[in-house]
């Protein structure tokens, strides 16, 4: 049996959590964020800044070595692991204790990031959002998909998609399709877009924000921060997803009246989360 939902305010506001008082670092949770390779660094900048400001208490990027200076230079906050190769992820190294990974973002396609991913995926059991390049690695190894934990978001846009399960002929039929490989994976499917529809089993939630603004570079490397950020903090899956995808195109609904249509970047969606959060305040 199917069910449609409309993520509202209403669907929004009975999910969020707020902060409590007595909250520190270690409770809002350690989020490690991994992608980037040379000339696409700030894929991983966008995706970890969305991630603390969403509420993460800690975040660790791992990038290659190109990325060291950038990242700790445009954000004091982040913590920067370095792979050994200079321009891409050769191997995917770490003994952090942290609570959730956000991969995928600006990783590029070199044989040996994919194998890194593979080998990290096989020993990973964490809470993981896969978007971007780590979907496309996984399209062009579909035999890979079996290792997907069952605490799992991808957040593929609709190209992305369409490598991973296949071309389809109406929406009907593509939601098919993602509910077929949802349950097959007992995973959660982020399908980006004009609106953005999560995708779990037979359920379906039709996010009812967001608008063209978001139609800009980096715009969903920030979704992952942010649904990244929220699992760090203690957010299942689903709800994680649901409320990411609320308050990411709210803040393009709370912004254009001030930035345009036009000069609306990915920047301002994390410039203006705070503003989002506040409209659930308890
Ligand atoms: N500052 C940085 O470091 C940035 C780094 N980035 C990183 O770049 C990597 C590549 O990501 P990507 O999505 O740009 O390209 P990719 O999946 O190779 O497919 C390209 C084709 O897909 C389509 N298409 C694209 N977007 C679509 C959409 N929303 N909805 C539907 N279709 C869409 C479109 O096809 P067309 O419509 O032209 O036929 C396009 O030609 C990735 O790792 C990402 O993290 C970016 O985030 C940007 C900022
Ligand atoms: N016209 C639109 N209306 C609403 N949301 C949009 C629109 N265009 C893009 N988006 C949103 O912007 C994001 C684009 O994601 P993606 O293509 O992965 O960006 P990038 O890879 O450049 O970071 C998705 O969350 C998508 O839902
Ligand atoms: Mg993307």
């Amino acid at each position: 049996m199917e069910k449609y939902f409309y993520i509202d305010y209403e669907q929004a506001k009975r999910r969020f959590k707020p902060i409590v008082n007595q909250a520190h670092k270690g409770i809002q949770g350690h989020a490690l964020i991994i992608g980037g390779s040379y000339g696409k660094i700030g894929s991983v900048c966008l995706s970890a800044k969305a991630c603390l400001k969403s509420g993460a208490g800690l975040v660790t990027v791992y990038v290659p070595k190109c990325g060291y200076e950038i990242v700790q230079t445009v954000m004091p906050e982040v913590m920067v692991l370095t792979d050994e190769c200079n321009e891409y992820i050769s191997s995917i190294q770490t003994t952090l204790s942290i609570q959730v990974i956000g991969m995928g973002m600006g990783m590029g396609l070199h044989k040996e990031t994919q194998q890194a991913f593979f080998q990290f995926l096989k020993m990973n059991y964490l809470p993981i959002v896969i978007d971007a390049d780590g979907l496309n690695i996984l399209s062009e190894n579909k035999t890979w998909l079996e290792n997907l934990s069952d605490k799992t978001v991808l957040t593929p846009h609709r190209k992305e998609l369409e490598r991973l399960i296949g071309i389809w002929e109406s929406q009907e039929q593509m939601l098919e399709m993602v509910k077929e490989f949802s349950k097959k994976y007992n995973i959660v499917i982020v399908v980006k877009g004009a609106p953005t529809m999560i995708v779990y089993k037979n359920d379906v939630y039709v996010n009812t924000t967001g608008n063209q603004a978001l139609a800009t570079a980096g715009s969903g490397d920030v979704l992952t921060g942010i649904i990244t950020g929220l699992i760090a903090q203690g957010y299942d899956m689903i709800d994680a997803a649901i409320l990411g995808v609320y308050l990411h195109g709210l803040t393009a609904d709370l912004a254009v009246h001030e930035t345009s249509y036009n000069s609306f970047i990915a920047s301002d969606i994390i410039q203006y989360l705070g503003k989002a959060f506040l409209t659930l305040k308890k």
